[in-house]
């Protein structure tokens, strides 16, 4: 049976890549925005949708967090860790020209990508952020009359006939991104291309707020049981300052004993404990 998945797009961007390398075979939907993916998943329009959820260099993919966890009946049930290699390119009427750019476009994480070479190379150029690396290149590739230029990956410039005057210019080599698939309940019936690497539960942690050493205690009901964590991040509540909740990737598969009672323990002090998911993640291969 074929399933929809939602991704987010247009063509060329890194989460298309992800998305072709968990599914094949799969009908592929295309949406502007993180949100509308989820929502997508939400509403039942598609089974399963593919977003970006961090990257190594900028860090946590805000939206995507925030927004799954209004959608608390979404669950993460896989991931992969993509390698991210940034270009910057043009409309072919603009290559000898491309030192004069006046503007450049592209998804907030990949300009972040490339501070150093934007503020080295372009420093005359402003910046536009655009809902993704595709967005971005599709535009330029609309506007030959201006001289502005997109950052994004090599299958942007293909899908839009770009032409890519600078390669590689993200500003550190080891350049990565975890894209998680998303879906209604726990129930994973879609195969997958790639084989598996290990396996994470993430979970959202909430505070007592009467509790000293809380936090503390939340690691240590993790460390005494062996239970290694691979990722710890405040956000904020959006009730106030000074009000956050932590997320939490355990590097383990849910069990019937050691994570149930690490929640129970963490519960018995007065945390709130939302399953994100518990899911394999994957080696990328191209
Ligand atoms: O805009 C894209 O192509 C995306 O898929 C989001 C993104 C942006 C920068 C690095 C990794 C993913």
């Amino acid at each position: 049976m074929s399933h929809k998945i939602g991704y987010l797009g247009p063509k060329g961007t890194f989460t298309k890549v992800a998305v072709d390398a968990l599914f094949n075979g799969e009908k592929k939907y295309s949406y502007t925005t993180i949100p509308e993916c989820i929502d997508a998943v939400d509403q039942g329009h598609v089974t399963y949708a593919v977003v970006p959820l961090e990257n190594a260099i900028e860090g946590s993919v805000n939206l995507t967090i925030d927004y799954i966890i209004q959608k608390k009946r979404l669950k993460i049930i896989g991931e992969v860790d993509v390698p991210i290699r940034q270009h910057l390119m043009v409309h072919l009427d603009n290559q000898h020209n491309w030192k004069e750019i006046e503007k450049v476009y592209s998804h907030p994480h990949a300009i972040a990508q490339c501070h150093r070479f934007l503020h080295a190379e372009l420093k005359r150029a402003s910046v536009e952020y655009a809902t993704s690396t595709g967005a971005a290149s599709q535009y330029v590739s609309e506007h030959p009359e201006l001289n502005i230029a997109s950052i994004g990956n090599h299958l942007a410039a293909l899908e839009y006939g770009l032409t890519i005057v600078k390669k590689d210019i993200h500003d550190f080599d080891n350049n990565h991104t975890r894209f998680v698939i998303l879906h209604k309940g726990d129930t994973d019936h879609s195969p997958r291309k790639l084989k598996v690497k290990g396996y994470k539960t993430t979970l959202m942690i909430t505070l007592p707020t009467d509790h000293p050493g809380a936090l503390h205690q939340v690691l240590s009901a993790f460390a005494w049981r062996g239970i290694n964590l691979s990722k710890i991040e405040s956000r904020p509540m959006k009730t106030g300052l000074g009000n956050y909740f932590f997320i939490v990737d355990i590097e383990k598969k849910w069990d019937d004993i050691l994570i149930p009672n690490s929640i129970a323990e963490l519960e018995a002090i007065g945390c709130s404990i939302e399953i994100l998911g518990s899911y394999p993640y994957y080696f990328y291969e191209s």
